[in-house]
C-alpha cells in the first residue's frame, strides 16, 4: 500500500523504510541534548534549594554533551545518506524504468496521451517525488514515529499530562486527511492546468513557423496565456484550501501545549507532581512536535506529488502487449483471416482477409484514410486486432512477443524518425551490431552517399532534432538506408519514396527491388504508377477489401482500381498552367 502510493521501485521502497527509521532515530537523538539540558537545570535547582549548598561538577555534562554531539552528528549524516542519496537514485531508477515500460507500450497508449504529458511525467512528476522522498515522506512518517516514542515514553512519567499532549496528535493528523480530501480535486484541477501550459507551448513552439505566418497569431498567444492564467488562478485556489487546513492542523497541535500547561497547574497545586518535574515536561512536550510541524507546512507539496505519484503509477500499471518470445518464424507468408479493427470506438477496418505471399509484393491501395497504414501497423503488432487474426508462418501474431516479432520486419514509413546523432549512428539503429562496411554498404544502396559526402563530417555529421538539418528526401533516405541494414524477412514500405526527386526514386526503387527479393513485402503507395508491376493489389475502401488481382486484371474489371489510376492519370497532366489555360 505505502509503496503503491508513493510508487515506488522495490529497492527504493526499502530506502524510504530506512530513511523514516533514521529521520525517527535523529528526531529522539536531537531530544537527548533537552534532556541533559533539563538534568543539569534540575540538578542545579534541587542544590539550590537543598540544605548544604554544594557546587556542582560540570565536567560529567561536558563530556555527555560531547557524546550526543558526535552521535547526533553521526545519526545526522547516515539519515542524510539515506533520505536524499536514495531519494536521487530513486528518481534515477522510476525514470530509467519508465522510459523502459514506456519503449513497451502499445500504441493504443498514445493514442489518448499527448507527448507534453508523458515528458511531464518522466521529467516533473519524478523530480517531485524525489523532492518529496527526500524531504517529506521521512520527515512526516519519522516525526510521527519519534513523536509517538517520546509521547509513550512520557507516559510512563506521567500519564495525565501526557494524555492532555497526546489528545491533539491524532485531531491535528485527522484535519491534515480531510484536508487531503478537500483540496483533491484543486491539486488535480492544478495539475490538468500546468499540462495544459505546457501543451500549449509545445504546440506553439512546434508550429511556430505557421503561427508566425498566419493572421491569427495573437490569438495563439492569447490562448498560451489564458492557460498560464489558468494555472496561476487554480494554484492560489489550491494554497488557498492547503493554507486554511494546515494551520487549523498546526494550532490543534499546539493546544496540546496549552492543555498541558492546564493539567500541570493543576496536578502542581493539588500536590500530584513536583514544579520540577512539570518543568522537566512542559521542555520536552515544546519540542516533541518540532519535526512534525516542519512537515506541516510542507503539506501542500506532500499532496501534490500523490498526484505525480499516481500519474507515474498509471503509466507502471498499463498493460504491455505480452507474447512468447521464443517462437521462430520460419516461412513468412502474412495471412489477414477476418481482420477487424477500431482505434477507439469507430470501426476502422472491418473483415478484411488476404494472403501476402512471400516472394511476392503486395501493394495496399485505395482512397485516403481507407485504412492501409492501419493494416501495416496491425501486421507489425504496434496495434492489435479487435476481431479476426493475424498469421505469419501460420503462428498468430498476437502470440508472438512484439520486439520479437519486430526483429522479423524492416519498415519504412513515411513519416521518418531520426535521432539527434551522427548519420552514422541513425542507419546503424537498423542492426545494433553492424560493422561500418555493413553501414556504409547500406547507405550506398540507399543512395545516401550522395548527400553524406557533402556534409561537413560525412557519416559523423550530427543531424539535429528529427534529422532537421536534413531535406524530406535525405531523411527518407536514412530510413531507407536502416531497412537495408537490418535486411529482414518481411519489408513494409509505407510510402518509402514519397518524398524522393523523380531520379532518386527511380534509383531507390531499383534498390528496393534488390532488398525485397524472396522477402515478403507489404508495400502502401499513392502513385498507382509505382505498384503496376505488384504480384498482388489489395484494394481497399471504408476498410473493407473491394478487389483484389494483378494491375492488368483490376483494369480489366473496370472498378474502384480502373477509377483511380484513371484519376491519377488525369491530375498528372494537371499543372498550374493548366488552371489559366481554364
Ligand atoms: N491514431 C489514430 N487514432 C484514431 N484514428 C486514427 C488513427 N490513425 C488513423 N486513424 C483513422 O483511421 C482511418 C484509417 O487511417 P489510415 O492512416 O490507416 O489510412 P490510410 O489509408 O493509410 O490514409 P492515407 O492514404 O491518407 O495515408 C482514418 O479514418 C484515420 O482518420
Amino acid at each position: 500500500m505505502f509503496k503503491n502510493t508513493f510508487s515506488l521501485t522495490d529497492k527504493g521502497y526499502v530506502n524510504v523504510i530506512k530513511g523514516i527509521l533514521l529521520t525517527a532515530l535523529h528526531n529522539l537523538s536531537i531530544m537527548f541534548p533537552v534532556v541533559l539540558l533539563l538534568l543539569l537545570a534540575s540538578d542545579m535547582i534541587q542544590n539550590y534549594l537543598g540544605d548544604k549548598k554544594v557546587s556542582i561538577s560540570l565536567f560529567p555534562y561536558w563530556g555527555v554533551a560531547l557524546l550526543l554531539l558526535l552521535l547526533i552528528y553521526w545519526v545526522y549524516r547516515w539519515t542524510y545518506r539515506k533520505t536524499y542519496v536514495a531519494a536521487y537514485e530513486e528518481s534515477a531508477n522510476t525514470r530509467i524504468s519508465l522510459a523502459e515500460k514506456i519503449r513497451r507500450l502499445p500504441l493504443s497508449y498514445f493514442g489518448n496521451k499527448d507527448l507534453s504529458d508523458l515528458t511531464s511525467t518522466l521529467m516533473d512528476d519524478t523530480t517531485t517525488m524525489e523532492h518529496t522522498l527526500a524531504t517529506g515522506v521521512c520527515e512526516l512518517f519519522g516525526g510521527i514515529i519519534s513523536s509517538a516514542v517520546v509521547l509513550l515514553t512520557l507516559f510512563f512519567y506521567d500519564w495525565r499530562m501526557s494524555l492532555s499532549l497526546f489528545i491533539c496528535l491524532p485531531v491535528s493528523l485527522a484535519v491534515l486527511a480531510i484536508s487531503y480530501k478537500v483540496s483533491s480535486s484543486s491539486n488535480w484541477k492544478n495539475r490538468h492546468a500546468k499540462l495544459g501550459v505546457s501543451e500549449a507551448i509545445q504546440e506553439y513552439l512546434e508550429n511556430i513557423k505557421l503561427v508566425q505566418t498566419s493572421p491569427q497569431k495573437y490569438s495563439y498567444r492569447t490562448q498560451v496565456e489564458k492557460r498560464i492564467k489558468k494555472v496561476v488562478r487554480t494554484s492560489m485556489i489550491y494554497e488557498l484550501v492547503m493554507g486554511v487546513f494546515v494551520s487549523i492542523a498546526y494550532n490543534i497541535l499546539r493546544v496540546g501545549l496549552g492543555l498541558v500547561v492546564v493539567t500541570g497547574s493543576y496536578l502542581i497545586t493539588h500536590e500530584k507532581i513536583d514544579l520540577i518535574g512539570f518543568l522537566l515536561f512542559l521542555f520536552v512536550a515544546a519540542r516533541i512536535y518540532d519535526p512534525l510541524t516542519t512537515v506541516f507546512f510542507k503539506m501542500g507539496e506532500f499532496f501534490y506529488s500523490l498526484v505525480s505519484a499516481s500519474r507515474i503509477r498509471e503509466i507502471q500499471d498499463y498493460p504491455v502487449q505480452i507474447g512468447d518470445s521464443n517462437i521462430t518464424l520460419n516461412s513468412y507468408d502474412i495471412t489477414f483471416d477476418h481482420v477487424y479493427f477500431a482505434y477507439n470506438t469507430d470501426t476502422v477496418i472491418s473483415d478484411v482477409s488476404f494472403v501476402a505471399k512471400q516472394g511476392e509484393i503486395t501493394a495496399l491501395v485505395g482512397p485516403s484514410g481507407c485504412g492501409k497504414s492501419t493494416m501495416s501497423k496491425l501486421a507489425s503488432r504496434f496495434w492489435d486486432v479487435s476481431k479476426g487474426r493475424i498469421l505469419i508462418d501460420g503462428k498468430n501474431i498476437n502470440d508472438i512477443d512484439p520486439e520479437t516479432l519486430l526483429g522479423y520486419f524492416s519498415i519504412v514509413f513515411q513519416d521518418v524518425v531520426l535521432f539527434n546523432d551522427t548519420i552514422y549512428n541513425n542507419i546503424k539503429i537498423g542492426k545494433k551490431d553492424a560493422t561500418e562496411e555493413e553501414i556504409i554498404t547500406a547507405a550506398r544502396m540507399a543512395r545516401c552517399e550522395d548527400f553524406i559526402y557533402k556534409l561537413p563530417h560525412s557519416y559523423d555529421t550530427v543531424i539535429g532534432e528529427n534529422g532537421k538539418t536534413l531535406s524530406g528526401g535525405e531523411r527518407q533516405r536514412i530510413s531507407i538506408a536502416r531497412a537495408f541494414l537490418k535486411d529482414a524477412p518481411i519489408v513494409l514500405l509505407d510510402e518509402a519514396t514519397a518524398s524522393l526527386d523523380p531520379e532518386n526514386e527511380t534509383l531507390i526503387q531499383e534498390a528496393i527491388g534488390k532488398l525485397i527479393r524472396n522477402k515478403t513485402v507489404l508495400i502502401i503507395a499513392h502513385r498507382l504508377r509505382s505498384i503496376e508491376d505488384c504480384d498482388k493489389i489489395v484494394v481497399l475502401k471504408a476498410g473493407k477489401v473491394k478487389e483484389v488481382g494483378r494491375h492488368q486484371e483490376l483494369m480489366e474489371s473496370n472498378g474502384l482500381y480502373h477509377h483511380l489510376f484513371e484519376l491519377q492519370r488525369e491530375s498528372s497532366a494537371w499543372g498550374v498552367g493548366s488552371v489559366k489555360q481554364v
